[in-house]
């Protein structure tokens, strides 16, 4: 444990008692090293004892900083392990993080460059556009073309600040599953361990480059997508330099009312977004928050969505998908049987699952949902009831579907406070049918032939070389069976004599022996013994030696 992550404890364990935080631990299971602590700060001890729990907890998360507003954004789209106050509360943290100075700016720009931002960029301004918990963000032109852009570098240090509280982090939440016990809902190490995967792929800038690029070609011909145009000779794991875009925030409807956008649309394409992204491209945008989405300032009547932020991007793989989809489909034909086998044949819940228990469990959760318009249906929540029913079932938890299932819920409250009549399945069916006609139907069947054909084609000259060598191998161990089985009928054999020699001649003895005790003459009784031992001692010669066939 280094100095750092000392102090930084030190001012964690200072917070979470001043917030009054350790009260929301069991008390009678704490270990005495504990209360010792509670008790040597009492003076900070609940400054904040008037506020509800979940309100103390959010603003503690603010005190400490980025890396812990993050993880409480994170966990706000948990609810299948928080409860909606907590979860309601701790969604409005906002990284609103004061910029750092421009100068140290300027450093790590060029430190990554190798070169005067003024040799490469004009009128790079000094003052950040914008300024978050990893990054900072400054415009510029570029040199060779005069293109506007911005320059997004990293905060200096941090890196290892992220570093430092999440080894803190993955400390304290080893302790707390320790002392919750097993078979507690709120999985503290798993949680972490979500955390750390997607906040340690933020702070690669080159890795957020790639991901831009990669979306900006799936959606070039797109009327519902843009996605700024990457500079990738300018961009390094501490840089990333990209096309400057202007648009409205999505989460300001009314500035998009008074420019008469389309709302209905947006709404709709926002869904459609979506849907193409997971089943289409199976790479989707999963940090969607309004400060990563703008909306398009031309052609009101025809907007588009402008995507930024690809720190964080979801897949899914084709099982998934495919499950995923029918389990849509299911939902909306009521087919709870199906849904509950669907959960099982993928996987994700134990095959020792009782499935009519399960059906049973699932219908309690869907069938209510029908006794809503379908314009107040949520996909998301379905998704995220059936999950945590699946809970009770002992479901493998798949980071994948968590990440989809918060972007769902995203996808789906923004269309709503778009456009709140949105019909959600309208939307979606057709786009779920033609996709699970084009995986299951003879098309799908075609193009999987197609793509496996050039492959056969390379494989196809070595085929007659391949049945050749098949054949011989083939005879080889024919050959070698055929051995194998003449032993074993050798050995059978003579285990055969062996037994019937050794039975007769127990039959013998024991029938001299009878003869022995009678009064009549005895040479009967000694011919069966003489037999019974002469054929005892053939039976043990012939009986079969070697068992290796
Ligand atoms: N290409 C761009 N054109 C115009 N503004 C941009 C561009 N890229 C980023 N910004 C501005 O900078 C802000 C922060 O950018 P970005 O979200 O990429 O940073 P971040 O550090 O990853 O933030 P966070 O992860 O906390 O959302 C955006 O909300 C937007 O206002």
């Amino acid at each position: 444990m280094t100095i750092a992550s000392i102090r930084r404890g030190y001012q964690v364990i200072k917070t979470v008692l001043h917030y009054g935080l350790d009260e929301l631990l069991p008390s009678k299971k704490t270990p005495w090293y504990f209360s010792l602590l509670r008790h040597s700060f009492f003076w900070l001890r609940n400054q904040h004892k008037d506020k509800p729990s979940a309100q103390r907890l959010k603003l503690a998360m603010q005190e400490l900083g980025p890396v812990y507003i993050k993880l409480g954004q994170m966990l706000s789209t948990r609810r299948d392990l928080l409860n909606d106050e907590w979860a309601e509360e701790l969604a409005m943290l906002q990284d609103r993080v004061p910029p750092f100075d421009s100068a140290l700016a300027r450093e790590a720009i060029e430190a990554e460059l190798k070169a005067p931002i003024e040799s490469l960029f004009d009128n790079f301004d000094e003052t950040p556009l914008a300024s978050a918990s990893i990054s900072q963000v400054h415009t510029a032109n570029l040199k060779e073309n005069g293109a506007e852009v911005v320059l997004k570098v990293l905060r200096p240090n941090v890196e290892a600040q992220v570093q430092a509280d999440l080894q803190l982090m993955c400390q304290a939440a080893s302790f707390l599953e320790r002392l919750l016990g097993e078979g507690n809902r709120l999985r503290p190490a798993e949680v972490i361990e979500d955390y750390r995967t997607t906040i340690l792929g933020e702070l690669n800038l080159n890795l957020e480059a790639l991901n831009a690029i990669k979306l900006r070609n799936n959606f070039l011909d797109s009327d519902a997508l843009y996605v700024p145009y990457v500079y990738e000779d300018y961009c390094y794991s501490r840089l990333m330099v990209m096309e400057r875009v202007y648009g409205i925030p999505v989460s300001d409807v009314e500035a998009l009312r008074a420019q008469g956008t389309n709302l209905k649309l947006l709404a709709e394409r926002g869904v459609e977004l979506f849907f193409t992204q997971v089943f289409r491209d199976n790479f989707f945008h999963a940090d969607m928050h309004p400060g990563n989405i703008f909306i398009s300032r031309e052609h009101p009547d025809n907007p588009f969505y402008i995507g930024m932020d690809c720190g964080i991007m979801g897949t899914l793989n084709d099982v998934d998908k495919r499950y995923l989809a029918e389990n849509f489909l299911a939902f909306f034909n009521r087919d709870y049987q199906r849904i509950a086998q669907l959960y099982i044949e993928s996987g994700w819940v134990s095959e020792n699952t009782d499935v009519l228990a399960f059906e049973q469990a699932v219908k309690v959760v869907c069938e209510p949902m029908f006794n809503k318009p379908l314009d107040e249906i949520s996909f998301g929540h379905v998704l995220l009831e059936l999950f945590r029913t699946a809970r009770q079932f002992d479901i493998v938890v798949q980071p994948q579907l968590v990440l989809l299932e918060k972007t769902l819920l995203y996808i789906e409250g923004l269309g709503r406070q778009l456009y709140p009549q949105l019909d959600l399945w309208s939307t979606a069916k057709p786009f779920l049918e033609q996709w699970m006609s084009e995986q299951v139907g003879p098309k799908a069947i075609f193009d999987k032939v197609k793509m496996k054909s050039p492959y056969w084609a390379e494989k196809l000259p070595e085929f007659p070389e391949l049945i050749y060598d098949n054949l011989k191998v083939g005879r080889k161990l024919l050959g070698t069976q055929q051995q194998m089985l003449d032993k074993y009928l050798k050995f059978q054999h003579k285990a055969h004599k062996s037994n019937y020699f050794l039975i007769t001649s127990a039959v013998l003895l024991i029938c001299g022996t009878l003869l022995l005790n009678q009064d009549a003459t005895l040479w009967p009784s000694y011919i069966c013994l003489t037999a019974g031992i002469v054929l005892w001692f053939t039976g043990w010669r012939s009986r079969p030696k070697n068992r290796k066939f």
